[in-house]
């Protein structure tokens, strides 16, 4: 059913997502946040009930808009009114000014006519006198001389030129500016157009004109004054006398917002190409993963999700989000969880604040984090063999199975009869391969077969036919079908008598697994592997079921699959078997699986070959690794060695990090419970164990252990030794070392012994689920406890008659004893448990030897000690209970 969230509901309604939660509240709508999801039915009865509350609100926003749109026209009708004003009183003063100048034009006009009339009557005067003297034959004294009337003239036109001058310079001192404002035209060609902003006087002579303008007038000038003022002259001279008149004026104000705004619009416009750019971008990125996806069969619903790593810190989770720390600090508290930026944070932490913050996130286990995603071009997939794993009830026969399969006797070599890692091997049915890994049998392997059928391709579910379905079968079952793996069933045992291999076939269709002969989906085989009648019809059944599932890989690219197990070899180091699922993986390889990094040293194949290189559905066990993965840890070959080791020490570092952290775990879980039941006790365990498969059925048991009263937590687990690391770390947490298989480091022992940390080892899984258990039932009061009692250090070995190999020692600690039981330690792994055989100090029987001391000392059926081994005596000491 679609879903709609709060917060794109409140953005639908133009409200905050506070505002939608407050009114789903009043609607009794459950939501928790703004990212929360909202059923169509819950969506339509908010609709509902926002419909008044919406209709006022578009009102209201109507109202606003008209009263806006109403106060904008009338602000730019005022504008325009001011601005009309402001034109007609320019156009006023510009008229004045005009008037004036046109009176004191036709003034000047009017004194020149004087002037010239003067002087006219003056030379008419002269020259009646000069007649009448020359008729009276003299010169009469007191008549004014042509010179002096002529300087009298020229007097009277400096007056004229001079009130001119003024005229003009007054009429200059508000034009020059413009006029050199004025682009393209030089003062020398403005200059005439001030003549000419009055009205050309047709009579005036060249030499007034010349004379009132300073006689530096081109010909050209005096043309223009013809033609009226220029035209961008009057434009400067105007807007220089508005911007004089009026220097706050709202058109220079309205010009200079005007500019701004397109401005500010170029730039807006260039964001928003940008955001623009961006996007396609992101959409474009986002198709190519959703085809990726598509291409690798996932979940393309998960794509917006936010990827964040279990265990992740304050601070790690506002880098990923995007969001501040604080925020996320602010929200912790609120949630009543206070943590600082280096603290990690619990699952549930992560998806509340997440949510919170109206974000989806994905909180990644170690595995899923480390997985690689590779993208082939289905041209270059090719056909490869299907990988099959073989699960079932303990003792219906998987293991007899997998030993007719192989023709080997895998079953009697082993201890106890149940498989405790996985293996892997192949084999070659009609010229075609089909793998198999070995998945152990036993219930408190669980975790680990659901492991197998991941990594597989088709699940043999066996079912002995005298026992029927069994609770195993069942988790079989779910297993296989949660990880959408084919299920050919092997109906068992079908050579004993009573053996009703119809009546599995009738029970299994209650758990939907259904006979292809009955209609259903399932191929049946029925078979004896202890006598190993119908395996290859069984086999051909696979073939079969692999052919429908068309498995292809491709080939011809760097390697890339699984760790199934992995350990530590004493001679070999650490050895991992891995399952290629895509490229070919060589020898000299640099590869990372989980924290281990290394080159393939040596690869051998199931049957102990060694070889070169392994291509998809192959399993091999390589060589080379710095230290021990985890079974179940994705492993890829890297081109650039250096890309593998900063990989590689990248997710130690991490890992490191993160169990520094989690002593200081806080999680909602333990803060409730802590509050509701202040009594709550807790076990803390650090589980240290030879193979991984040891942990995680420790860890199943323990799940399953009723923890009401006693909480058991698994602080630390891994593979390897004993460290002084994990000491501390128990020491710190106040919890207690469970070996299984391991033993600790002489630096450990020293470490745990002087912090009083509980180092307890097992050989046997089920003892230590009983003491445990037991330790819960009484909070820790065994009934048995282990008592160390001397260490010793083998410097060589020799033969002796008799007795085998024997141990040429020094006791380094303690005091050991001729019937302490020992254990054999190699490189912190157990190598042999058991009891001494002969202990001696030249040549003589002792009963005991003390720190310092040599000694021989002899194992019992053990015959292959090596110098630099430790030999660990203790004693098993009963303590009465005391409930
Ligand atoms: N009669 C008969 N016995 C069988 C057959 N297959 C296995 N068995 C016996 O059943 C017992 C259990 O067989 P396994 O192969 O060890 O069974 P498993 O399921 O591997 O057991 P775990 O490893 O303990 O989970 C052994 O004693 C086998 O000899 C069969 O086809 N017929």
């Amino acid at each position: 059913m679609a879903k709609t969230r709060v917060h794109d509901l409140a953005k639908e309604y133009g409200m905050s997502s506070k505002e939608m939660l407050g009114h789903l509240l009043d609607m009794k709508i459950p939501a928790k946040s703004a990212s929360s999801t909202l059923e169509d039915a819950y969506v339509s009865i908010v609709r509902k009930q926002l419909e008044p509350i919406l209709e006022a609100r578009a009102a209201q926003i109507e109202a606003q808009k008209k009263a806006a749109e109403e106060a904008k026209a009338a602000e730019e009708a005022k504008a325009a009114k001011k601005a009309e004003a402001e034109r007609i009183a320019a156009e006023e003063r510009r008229e004045r000014e005009r008037a004036e100048e046109e009176r004191r034009r036709a003034a000047a006009e009017k004194e020149r006519e004087r002037v010239e009339a003067e002087r006219a009557a003056a030379e008419k005067k002269a020259a009646e006198e000069a007649e009448k003297n020359r008729v009276h034959d003299t010169a009469p004294k007191s008549i004014p001389s042509f010179t002096s009337l002529l300087d009298q003239i020229a007097q009277q036109e400096v007056v004229l030129k001079q009130q001119s001058e003024e005229a003009a310079q007054k009429k200059a001192a508000g034009q020059g500016r413009s006029r050199r404002a004025e682009s393209g035209r030089g003062s020398r060609h403005a200059a005439p157009a001030q003549g000419a902003a009055q009205p050309a006087a047709p009579g005036a002579t060249p030499s007034t004109d010349e004379a009132s303008n300073g006689h530096k007038h081109s010909k050209k000038g005096r043309r223009g004054e013809g033609a009226g003022e220029d035209r961008y002259s009057r434009m400067a001279r105007e807007a220089e006398a508005y911007s004089h008149t009026h220097p706050h004026s709202h058109v220079v104000e309205e010009a200079r917002v005007a500019v701004e705004e397109a401005s500010r619009e170029s730039s807006g416009r260039r964001k928003r190409r940008k955001e623009r750019r961006q996007q396609q971008a992101e959409e474009a990125a986002k198709e190519q993963r959703i085809e990726e996806a598509l291409a690798n069969d996932q979940d393309i619903s998960q794509l917006d999700t936010v990827k964040v790593p279990q265990g992740a810190t304050v601070s790690e989770l506002a880098e990923l989000l995007g969001a501040p720390a604080n925020d996320i600090i602010k929200r912790l508290f609120l949630l009543g969880t206070p943590l600082t930026l280096t603290e990690s944070m619990s699952d549930e932490l992560i998806e509340l604040v997440a949510d919170d913050l109206g974000r989806d996130v994905n909180v990644m286990s170690k595995e899923e984090e480390n997985s690689f995603t590779f993208y082939d071009d289905p041209a270059d997939l090719v056909p490869r063999a299907p990988v099959v794993t073989v699960m079932g009830h303990v003792d219906h026969g998987k293991t007899s199975l997998l030993d007719a399969i192989r023709h080997t006797g895998v079953a009697e070599g082993e201890a106890g009869g149940i498989t405790q890692a996985i293996g892997a091997s192949q084999v070659s049915v009609k010229g075609r391969r089909i793998t198999f890994i070995d998945t152990p049998g036993h219930e408190t392997f669980t975790a680990m077969r659901a492991r197998g059928a991941k990594v597989t391709d088709i699940v043999i579910l066996i079912v002995a036919a005298d026992d029927g379905v069994m609770p195993q079968t069942v988790e079989s079952i779910n297993h296989a079908k949660a990880a959408g793996v084919p299920i050919i069933v092997a109906v068992n045992k079908i050579d004993k008598p009573g053996a009703n291999p119809d009546k599995v076939r009738q029970e299994l269709t209650e758990y939907g697994v259904v006979p292809e002969e009955w209609g259903g989906q399932n191929m049946f085989a029925n078979i004896s592997a202890k006598k190993k009648i119908g395996i290859d019809d069984l086999l051909e059944t696979v073939l079969l079921q692999a052919d429908v599932l068309e498995l292809k890989a491709n080939p011809n690219t760097f390697a890339s699959g699984n760790v199934l197990e992995a350990r530590l070899d004493r001679g070999r180091g650490s050895v991992a078997t891995m399952l290629v699922t895509r490229g070919t993986l060589h020898v000299g390889d640099a590869v990372v699986a989980g924290q281990a990094y290394g080159h393939v040293r040596a690869m051998l194949d199931p049957k102990g070959n060694s070889v070169t290189q392994a291509g998809p559905s192959d399993a091999v066990e390589i060589l080379g690794l710095s230290s021990v993965p985890m079974a179940g840890d994705e492993f890829r070959v890297f081109q650039d060695d250096r890309d593998a080791r900063d990989l590689a020490d990248q997710r130690a570092l991490k890992a490191r990090i993160e169990e520094q952290n989690r002593v200081k775990h806080v999680t909602l879980e333990n803060l409730f419970d802590t509050m509701a039941d202040a009594e709550v006790k807790e076990l803390n365990l650090i589980i240290k164990a030879d193979v991984q498969g040891s942990i995680e059925a420790l860890q199943d048991s323990l799940d399953k252990m009723d923890q009401s009263e006693v909480r058991i937590n698994t602080i630390h687990s891994a593979v390897g030794a004993i460290t002084e690391t994990d000491v501390t770390l128990a020491d710190a947490s106040n919890a207690i070392i469970i070996g299984f298989g391991v033993r600790p480091e002489a630096k450990a022992r020293a470490a745990a012994e002087r912090d009083g940390v509980e180092i307890r080892s097992y050989s046997v899984i089920y003892k230590a689920i009983e003491d445990i258990d037991a330790a819960r039932i009484g909070m820790l009061k065994p009934t048995e406890v282990e008592v160390q009692t001397g260490v010793a250090e083998v410097r060589d070995t020799f033969k002796v008659p008799k007795v085998g190999i024997a141990a040429g020692c020094m006791v380094s600690e303690g005091e050991l004893s001729r019937d302490d039981s020992v254990r054999l330690v190699r490189d912190g792994i157990v190598v042999y448990e058991g009891r001494i055989a002969s202990l001696r100090r030249f040549k003589d029987d002792v009963k005991s030897v003390k720190a310092g001391f040599e000694c021989g000392i002899g194992l019992e059926n053990f015959q292959d000690v090596k110098p630099g081994d430790q030999i660990e005596g203790y004693r098993i000491e009963r303590v009465a209970r005391t409930e």
